[in-house]
C-alpha cells in the first residue's frame, strides 16, 4: 500500500500478538502497516469472534480476514490437517483463486505447511476434487455451486466435520437472493453452527439493511459490526475522482469511448482501464471493436476481455495477463465488478444502464486501490442519467467531454471502420443480449416496453446494421416481448428464415405488427427502424470472415 500514514499501526508491533510465521511472511510481503480495516479487526476482543466487516473497496480486506483466521489455525492444538478448518466464500471463479494465492503467500513459511485448496466451477473437477480428498485442505476456497457439487460426495462432505471458520466474502452478495438457495443448501451439509460452534465473518465494501435478516445463518446475535466508513460518508473512495458524460444517443457511445480512451492514452502513454459493458456480449463486442481500432488508436495499447461467455481458460489467461500487464484495456462484464485487484488500473468507464448503487461502488473500485489514485467516468444516454439524479451520495461531477486534441481524432470514422470488420453475429448477440438485460430494467428505469426495444433498436443502428436483428419467437415470449412493436421475428417451424444462417439474415425476418396475428410481410419488405429525415442510412456491414478481433 502506497504511503503508509505514519500513524498507522506496524505489524512489527502485533509481535507476540499474531503467529510469527505470518508476520514473517507479511514482511515478506512488504505489508509493513496495517490498513484501517486490517487495525480493526485484528483489534477484536478475539480473533475468533464473529464480525461483519464494511471497509471500502481495494483497502486490504482480503488480509483482514485471512490473518485471524489462519491465526486461530496456527493455535490450534492437534489441528487435523487432512480437514477443511477454513472455508472461504467468493462469488466468482477469479476471485476465489485471487484470495487463495494471497492465503499461499500468507502461508509461504508455515511449518507444517498449510495447503489452500479452491473448488470453482469451470475448472477440471475430478483432478481438483481427487487432490482434495487426497491431501490436507486445511483451507477450502470455494465458489457456492462447485462447493455444493463437492458436498454430494460423501467423503467430501466428510472432510468439513471439523470446520472452525466460514468466511463470507462479498458477503451481500453472498446472502443475497441469487446466491442464498446455494448458501443455505451448504450450510445444510456443513456441521450446524449452533453444534459446531464455528466462527462466522462476514466482508464487503457494500452492506446494505436487507442482509441483516439473514446475516444469523453465518453470525452469531451479537456480533461485532465494523466500518471503517463513517455515516455520511461516500462508500467510494475519495481519491477516485467520479465524473458522467453525458451523451445525446446512444449512437455517440462508441466514439465517446474512443475518444475519451484514445485522449487518455496521449496524457498517459501507460494507460492502464477497465471498461465495464452491462452485458458479457456487449463486452465482446467491444472488444472486437477496440481489437480492430488498435486499442484506442493513436497509439496502440493491448485490448483484453473478460466475461462469462469465455472459456476459464482464458478467464484465467487474462486474468493472469491483465494482472502482470503495465497498460491495456480489459473490456469486462460485471465478472470483475468484485473484488478483483488489478494492479494500477487509472481509470475505469461504465458505459450503458447501471443496475444499482453498490454495483457502481464496486466497479469503481476497480480504482484506487491499495491508496493508489484513479479516476472513474461514465458516459450515460439520457436513458442511463437517472441513476446519478438518483444517487446524490456519490460525487458524480457531470462534465462535457473536452481534451485539446480530442478534434484531431476522428473516433466516429475510426469506430465506423472497425465496427465493418466486426463479425455480424458478435453484433447481433449484443443486441439480444442488450434487449434483454434492458427489458429486465425496464421497472427499476422507468422504462415501457416500445421504449425497450425503441432503445435496442437504436443500439442496432448504432452498429450499422441495417435492421435490428430476426429473434426467435421463442426468445421474444422468454423476454415478456410478445406483441411489442419494432421486433424482427424469425419465421418457420426451424426458427429461421428463408435462407437463415445462424447470423439472423436480413431477409428472413418480420417486423412484428402489433397484433401478432396479421400475416407475415414479404421478406423484402421487412425493415428496421428508419433513420430520421436527412439523417443518412447505415451501411450494412459486410461480413467478416475473421474471427475474434486482435488482442
Ligand atoms: N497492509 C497492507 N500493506 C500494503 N498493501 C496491502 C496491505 N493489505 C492489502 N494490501 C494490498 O491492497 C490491495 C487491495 O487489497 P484487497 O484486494 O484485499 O482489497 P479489498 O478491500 O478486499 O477490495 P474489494 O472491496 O475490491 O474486494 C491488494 O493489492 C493488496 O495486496
Amino acid at each position: 500500500m502506497e504511503n503508509p500514514q505514519p500513524e498507522r499501526v506496524t505489524y512489527a508491533s502485533m509481535a507476540g500478538r499474531i503467529h510469527p510465521q505470518l508476520l514473517k511472511a507479511l514482511e515478506q510481503m512488504q505489508y509493513t502497516h496495517m490498513t484501517p480495516v486490517q487495525e480493526k479487526t485484528l483489534h477484536l476482543p478475539s480473533f475468533t469472534d464473529d464480525c461483519l466487516v464494511q471497509a471500502k473497496t481495494g483497502t486490504g480486506k482480503t488480509i483482514a480476514f485471512l490473518l485471524p483466521a489462519l491465526h486461530t489455525l496456527l493455535n490450534t492444538k492437534n489441528l487435523k490437517l487432512s480437514q477443511v478448518s477454513l472455508l472461504v466464500l467468493a462469488p466468482t471463479r477469479e476471485l476465489a483463486q485471487q484470495i487463495a494465492d494471497e492465503c499461499d503467500k500468507l502461508t509461504s513459511l508455515c511449518k507444517p505447511a498449510l495447503e489452500c485448496h479452491i473448488a470453482v466451477g469451470g475448472s477440471k473437477r475430478a483432478f481438483h476434487l481427487n487432490k482434495f480428498l487426497k491431501g490436507s485442505p486445511s483451507i477450502l476456497v470455494a465458489t457456492p455451486g462447485r462447493l455444493i457439487d463437492y458436498l454430494s460426495e460423501p467423503a467430501a462432505k466428510d472432510k468439513f466435520s471439523d470446520l472452525r471458520c466460514l468466511v463470507l466474502d462479498e458477503a451481500d452478495r453472498m446472502l443475497d437472493q441469487g446466491f442464498m438457495p446455494d448458501l443455505l443448501r451448504i450450510l445444510k451439509q456443513i456441521p450446524s453452527k449452533s453444534s459446531a460452534g464455528w466462527q462466522g465473518m462476514c466482508f464487503s465494501a457494500t452492506i446494505p439493511p436487507e442482509i441483516n435478516k439473514v446475516l444469523h445463518f453465518v453470525l452469531y446475535p451479537g456480533h461485532h459490526r465494523i466500518s471503517t466508513i463513517d455515516e455520511n460518508e461516500t462508500p467510494t473512495v475519495d481519491a477516485i475522482p467520479q465524473s458522467v458524460i453525458p451523451v445525446k444517443s446512444i449512437d455517440d457511445v462508441l466514439p465517446t469511448l474512443h475518444s475519451l480512451l484514445a485522449c487518455e492514452r496521449l496524457d498517459n502513454p501507460s494507460l492502464k482501464a477497465v471498461i465495464f459493458s452491462s452485458t458479457a456480449r456487449q463486452a465482446g463486442l467491444l472488444y472486437n471493436i477496440f481489437g480492430f481500432t488498435g486499442g484506442a488508436a493513436p497509439g496502440k495499447l493491448p485490448v483484453f476481455q473478460m466475461h462469462s461467455r469465455m472459456g476459464q481458460a482464458s478467464r484465467n489467461r487474462t486474468v493472469e495477463e491483465f494482472k502482470a500487464a503495465t497498460q491495456g484495456l480489459l473490456f469486462a462484464s460485471d465478472v470483475v465488478g468484485r473484488g478483483m485487484d488489478f494492479p494500477d488500473i487509472g481509470l475505469v468507464v461504465q458505459i450503458g444502464l447501471t443496475t444499482d448503487k453498490d454495483q457502481y461502488v464496486h466497479r469503481v473500485g476497480r480504482t484506487g486501490r491499495a491508496g493508489k489514485t484513479g479516476r472513474a467516468v461514465m458516459i450515460m444516454t439520457p436513458e442511463d442519467m437517472p441513476f446519478v439524479r438518483k444517487n446524490p451520495q456519490f460525487p458524480i461531477k457531470t462534465v462535457e467531454f473536452t481534451h485539446p486534441k480530442a478534434a484531431t481524432i476522428p473516433s466516429a470514422e475510426i469506430i465506423q471502420k472497425a465496427l465493418e470488420k466486426v463479425p455480424l453475429q458478435t453484433k447481433e448477440q449484443a443486441y439480444v443480449a442488450f434487449l434483454g438485460f434492458t427489458k429486465a430494467l425496464k421497472k427499476i428505469h422507468g422504462l415501457d416496453a416500445p421504449l425497450v426495444v425503441k432503445l435496442a433498436n437504436r443500439f442496432s443502428e448504432s452498429l450499422g446494421l441495417e435492421e435490428p436483428p430476426a429473434l426467435e419467437p421463442s426468445t421474444v415470449g422468454k423476454m415478456g416481448l410478445k406483441g411489442v412493436p419494432g421486433l424482427t421475428i424469425k419465421r418457420g417451424a426451424s426458427g429461421r428464415g428463408a435462407g437463415g444462417n445462424g447470423g439472423g439474415n436480413r431477409g428472413s425476418g418480420r417486423k412484428q405488427p402489433l397484433d401478432d396475428s396479421t400475416p407475415s410481410t414479404s421478406a423484402s419488405g421487412s425493415r428496421g427502424p428508419r433513420p430520421p429525415a436527412g439523417e443518412p442510412r447505415h451501411k450494412r456491414p459486410k461480413r467478416e470472415t475473421r474471427g475474434q478481433g486482435s488482442a
